[in-house]
């Protein structure tokens, strides 16, 4: 890979041994902390992003992006091979080097100059380097060229992401395990992969590389994708398995060494061992405030950063007082998805200039300067084959959360949409209404191509859409979207103009 201009940077950037000050400072320039720049320099503040890596972070060049295009060549063909006419007109394989180069041309080949562009033709100012808090409203940066101390006038943005968690595993770190990074950025297949962790990054990047050709492993410890409802995990796991990966599950890696023929050797907790040529680690993320000075403001090194709904840092410390210091994106730990985060920078970008300003903080639930949705109406897609796709709570979390509810469950093949879609399609729907105000609080959809009907659910739920209303919403025939009717059906229509509870 390549970061051959990630030198580039604003030519007014302050230079070292200079001090400046900006009305913002925004740490991280991911996806989060260019979106909370953006809204606050239009805002006219003057804003200054610090970046150590790639302007554009995480999602741009080892996670989304190529996660996603890794998988896209895959699926397409699974798709076709599902279609009669099509099938037959199918009889090659996956093209693996047309596909490492697809997602090469993704991200940039890894060069970050045209966001370095957006964000000059955007009037924010980069500067390339290591920051970290050094006080109040104050930020050092250790550059190439060296030491810049800036200070901001209204507000530090801490939006520094998260990175890979490295379990706690006898000898792991000693065998180079990989990434999600080595697992996005790959340009010579290993043969064989074990994947350690049963959340998101795991099956979507072991059904990558199976559909890549490797022989894969995966080590799932409880259950796949346990913070969905239980057939989401069910489903995928066993098109993983149709798919030829071996999915091992209550497997807990107790050991990893690195054997004679270079390979990686696991032992698991009940005495099963995996033999694999590289082994990703899939077992969730650590916040990046390890080296951010967060120390200086009274937070401890290390921990998520925690805020309130206006994204502001919340802690016991007189530091924090004055409402200068934020976090959004992964570092505060609400939502860990690229689309949730920018939602955050959007909120925490206009509160910013809010308060600025003397106006008024609209910090009412679903007012313009929180993020309410991190708590009702998180969406998210998960690229296999199935796809699934949820947004709000599942059954288990509402019920826990004290909701009186109904659940709606519905088979996706039985909608003549889906007959269209594939033959022998497989997909399963469930919906969580709100008994008390009839309203639907949690959408689970698992099928092919299921990713673009989430945002129709996310729509219901933050609008709280009645269900005696949802009825005037009609599903084109034949679509996958006739599901809204067939739930709606399940729960019963409304009669004499009064709903009907059950
Ligand atoms: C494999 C994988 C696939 C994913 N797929 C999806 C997906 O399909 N959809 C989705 O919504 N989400 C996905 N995610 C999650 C998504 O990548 C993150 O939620 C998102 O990147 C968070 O953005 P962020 O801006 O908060 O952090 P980041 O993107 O991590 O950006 C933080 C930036 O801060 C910089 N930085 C850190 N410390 C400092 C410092 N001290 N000084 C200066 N700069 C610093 C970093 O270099 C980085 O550029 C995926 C994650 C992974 C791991
Ligand atoms: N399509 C998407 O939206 C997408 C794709 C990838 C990642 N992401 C985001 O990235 C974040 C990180 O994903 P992730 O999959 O790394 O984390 P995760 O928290 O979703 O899953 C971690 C998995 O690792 C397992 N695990 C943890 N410790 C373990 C251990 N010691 N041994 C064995 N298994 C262990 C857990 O049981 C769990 O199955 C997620 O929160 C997700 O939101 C999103």
């Amino acid at each position: 890979m390549s970061d051959a201009d990630s030198t580039q940077t604003s030519t007014s950037a302050p230079a070292a041994g200079e001090s400046r000050s900006y009305d913002v400072i925004v740490i991280g320039a991911g996806a989060v902390g260019e979106n909370v720049a953006d809204r606050t320099a239009q805002a006219g503040l003057k804003t200054l992003v610090i970046e150590s890596e790639l302007v554009g972070g995480e999602c741009s060049y080892w996670a989304c992006m190529p996660s996603k295009a890794l998988l896209r060549s895959g699926a397409v063909l699974a798709a076709a091979r599902r279609v009669g006419g099509a099938k037959e007109a199918v009889t090659g394989q996956l093209d693996v080097a047309a596909v490492l180069r697809r997602r090469t041309e993704m991200t940039h080949d890894w060069n970050d100059s045209s966001q370095v562009d957006w964000l000059d033709s955007a009037g924010i100012e980069l500067l390339r380097g290591h920051a970290r808090l050094s006080g109040i409203r104050e930020v050092t940066v250790d550059t190439a060229e060296g030491t810049v101390v800036v200070t901001a006038t209204h507000a530090v943005v801490l939006s520094t992401g998260s990175s890979a968690l490295l379990p706690d595993i006898d000898g792991l770190a000693d065998v180079n395990p990989w990434t999600s990074r080595d697992a996005t950025s790959v340009t010579h297949l290993p043969d064989s992969l074990a994947v350690i962790g049963g959340g998101v990054v795991a099956v979507e990047m072991a059904a990558a590389y199976r559909s890549l050709g490797v022989d894969v492993t995966l080590l799932v410890r409880s259950s796949l994708l346990r913070d969905q409802e239980p057939f989401a995990g069910e489903l995928v796991g066993a098109a993983l398995t149709e798919a030829g990966i071996t999915v091992l599950t209550g497997a807990s890696p107790t050991a990893a060494r690195r054997i004679e023929t270079g390979q990686v050797a696991l032992v698991l907790a009940d005495g099963r061992s995996v033999v694999a040529d590289e082994v990703l680690v899939a077992t969730g993320r650590i916040p990046r405030t390890q080296d951010l000075g967060v120390d200086t403001v009274g937070l401890t090194p290390g921990d998520w950063v925690s805020v309130d709904d206006t994204l502001l840092v919340q802690g016991d410390s007189p530091a924090l007082a004055g409402d200068w210091l934020y976090a959004t994106g992964d570092l505060n730990h609400r939502a860990l998805l690229t689309h949730q985060g920018k939602y955050q920078a959007r909120a925490a970008g206009d509160v910013i200039a809010a308060r600025a300003a003397g106006h008024t903080v609209d910090d009412a639930p679903w007012g313009t300067h929180v993020a309410t949705a991190d708590h009702a109406a998180v969406p998210q897609v998960t690229f296999t084959d199935p796809e699934v796709a949820s947004v709000g709570l599942t059954a288990a979390a509402a019920e826990k959360a004290g909701f009186r509810i109904r659940v709606l469950d519905y088979d996706l093949a039985n909608v003549a949409g889906a007959s269209i879609q594939a033959d022998g399609y497989t997909g399963q729907v469930r919906a969580i209404v709100d008994l008390d105000r009839e309203v639907l609080i949690g959408v689970t959809f698992v099928g092919a191509a299921v990713g673009e009907l989430l945002h129709a659910a996310t729509i219901a739920v933050v609008g709280e859409v009645p269900l005696n209303r949802l009825w005037h919403a009609v599903p084109s025939y034949p679509t996958l979207s006739e599901v809204w009717l067939r739930l709606l059906e399940t729960y019963g229509r409304p009669t004499g103009g009064s709903s009907q509870t059950d």
